[in-house]
């Protein structure tokens, strides 16, 4: 993982610092932090997988907008913590192989068997691109965003000491309600029924 540039990034909620990493396939992914990382009592990360849709247009479909302004949001308010924006869009398959998976749950499919169809496992993402980022920021223990078990089990099996885990269940609306139950049912995601 090589560090590119690091600059300051004024938003609504704060100025961040923004650092850029480049990973050793040339995928550039992205830091967002606020604060001494290092300091007890141990800093709130989110880890953020890119999604287009959600982050950028404010799609309806997924929850993922409004999981990343919110986390921006609690970062600002503690004052300190990290976004790693990892650049795994469409929980790893890419943003042309999402919106097949997006035709196909038009047709009533769910998420896991849109991925399934379309020859992908239900999740491909790689957070062994977080532990290197992480340990890159000398960052060994956090709190971390998520409603995901298997985000946690995967740091933690790389060494990374989740103290935390803070639940982010926001943007739930009537386009991903079925998405949401799909991930709490097939994906084992912690969301209320
Ligand atoms: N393949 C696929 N990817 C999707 C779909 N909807 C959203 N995504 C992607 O899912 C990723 C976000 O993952 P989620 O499963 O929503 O959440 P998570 O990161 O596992 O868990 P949290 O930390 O709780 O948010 C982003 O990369 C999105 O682009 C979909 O229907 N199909």
């Amino acid at each position: 993982m090589e560090r590119i540039a690091s600059a300051q990034l004024p938003t609504a909620e704060a100025t961040f610092t923004m650092t850029v990493f480049r990973a050793e396939d040339g995928k550039e992914h992205m830091v967002l932090s606020l604060g001494d990382l290092k300091a007890e009592p141990p800093p709130l990360v989110r880890i953020h997988s890119e999604c287009l849709t959600g982050d950028a247009l404010g799609s309806m479909r997924c929850d993922c907008g409004p999981q990343l302004q919110e986390a921006m949001h609690r970062i600002a308010a503690e004052g300190r913590g990290a976004i790693l924006y990892l650049r795994q869009e469409g929980r790893g398959i890419g943003l042309g192989n999402k919106i097949r998976a997006y035709a196909l749950q038009d047709q009533g499919v769910d998420t896991v068997d849109a991925n399934h169809q379309l020859g992908f496992p239900d999740d491909a993402r790689d957070y062994r691109l977080a532990v290197a980022l992480l340990c890159e920021m000398g960052v060994c223990r956090l709190r971390l965003l998520t409603n995901n078990p298997r985000k946690v089990a995967s740091l933690a099996a790389d060494g990374i000491e989740v103290v935390d885990r803070v639940p982010l269940q926001v943007g739930e609306n009537p386009h991903n309600a079925g998405y949401l139950a799909t991930k709490r049912k097939r994906l084992g995601h912690l969301l209320p029924p």
